[in-house]
């Protein structure tokens, strides 16, 4: 290995983890992903594929250790990323803090707003940070991972990421560095507001987007939301076209003209679904606690309510244990009757 080689690990190397895993490999950096059996067995069979909406493309047959099972790998990172589940947050720490060496970044990529903390609270000598993905990844065959919608990866700004960046840029992930992560993290969870809304529909996310009930559920628990990140005084930041506060009233709009103003916004692959529909497919619990959940816990500390997030989140716990799919105007009723009147 040179000097000039950089050393990430990724732990939990499911959707996100290989695709970034597979970009970054693409730029030289030397990764090793750390995950399941499972999975390992998968890219042992397969071709690591990573592909991306704009027409990337990169494919390579992974060595043996290059997808691994154990957190040691993480001894000799220079970064670590970790990508499972929020309720696989602990355990991971508890796994990865033996290994980190001190100083080492370890930065969570995942969604909601508490997982950084917890990560922290399980490793409590390493510098943990937290980041933000903001585009979709699906494995759509054994092994092929796409990014099926735009936007740029950021992370809390601290020195020790500098020595990454240009790694990433070569990648092609341009990693934006924040001072305002808490910010970047409820703005992103406020669009995240949709998965339990495309969980729910059993639709891809196109589908459903171009649905006007479906866009005024999400608009629902976004207001609600937006209220309540006023009253506690934590601004949002733009990460599509519009600025947070926009978009409420953007979904709310009929399908004509909500095709015609949300172009970007529907540059969506037409076969990808949120996370949170995966976790459904794959029979695991998701991470609705994490992400409505949050909402409902801020309303509380504020003492308020938040009766749209907390429907969703009860939904969604039912929708775990008993398959079924909401067409959007019963879906769109539910959450209405939940709102005092
Ligand atoms: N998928 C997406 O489009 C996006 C996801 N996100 C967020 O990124 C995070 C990761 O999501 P995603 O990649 O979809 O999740 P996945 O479930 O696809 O990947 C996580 C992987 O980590 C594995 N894992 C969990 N615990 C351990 C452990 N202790 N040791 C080894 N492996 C472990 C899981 O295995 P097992 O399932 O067997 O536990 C799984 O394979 C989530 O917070 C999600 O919300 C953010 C943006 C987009
Ligand atoms: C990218 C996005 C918003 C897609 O729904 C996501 O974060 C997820 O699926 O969890």
């Amino acid at each position: 290995m040179t000097e000039t080689t950089f050393r990430i690990v990724i732990f939990g190397a499911g959707s996100v983890g290989c695709y970034l895993g597979g970009r970054l490999l693409s730029a030289g950096v030397d990764v090793t992903m750390v995950g399941r059996p499972r999975m390992r067995e998968v890219l042992q069979t397969n071709p690591l594929v990573v592909t991306d909406y704009e027409g990337f493309s990169f494919r390579s047959q992974l060595a043996g250790n290059q997808y691994v099972t154990s957190a040691e790998a993480a001894r000799q990172a220079d970064l670590v990323l970790v990508t499972v589940k929020s309720a696989a947050t602990s355990e991971a720490g508890s796994q990865l803090a033996p290994w980190v060496p001190a100083g080492v970044p370890v930065v969570s990529l995942q969604n909601g707003i508490s997982n950084a903390s917890h990560l922290q609270e399980a490793m409590p000598e390493a510098t943990v940070l937290a980041g933000m993905v903001p585009f979709n990844v699906l494995q759509q065959q054994p092994g092929h991972f796409h990014q099926g919608t735009e936007g740029h990866l950021m992370a809390d700004k601290h020195p020790s990421l500098e020595p990454a960046l240009p790694w990433f840029a070569k990648a092609g992930l341009p990693l934006e560095l924040r001072s305002d992560i808490e910010s970047v993290m409820w703005s992103k969870l406020l669009l995240n507001l949709n998965n339990p809304v495309n969980a729910l529909s059993g639709v891809p996310l196109l589908e459903e987007l171009s649905q006007r009930d479906y866009r005024r559920c999400l608009a629902l628990a976004q207001r609600e939301t937006l209220q309540l990140l006023k009253a506690a005084g934590i601004p949002t930041v733009k990460l599509t076209a519009l600025p947070m506060n926009l978009i409420p009233p953007l979904m709310s709009t009929p399908d004509w003209l909500f095709t015609r103003l949300a172009k970007q916004m529907l540059t969506i692959d037409p076969v990808a679904r949120s996370s949170m529909w995966e976790d459904l497919q794959a029979g695991r619990p998701t991470e609705i606690d994490w992400i409505n959940g949050e909402v409902v816990k801020l309303a509380e500390r504020l003492g308020k309510d938040a009766p749209v997030n907390r429907k969703l989140v009860k939904l969604m716990h039912q929708r775990e244990n008993q398959p079924r799919d909401w067409n959007a105007a019963e879906l769109l009723n539910a959450l209405r009757d939940s709102r005092p009147c």
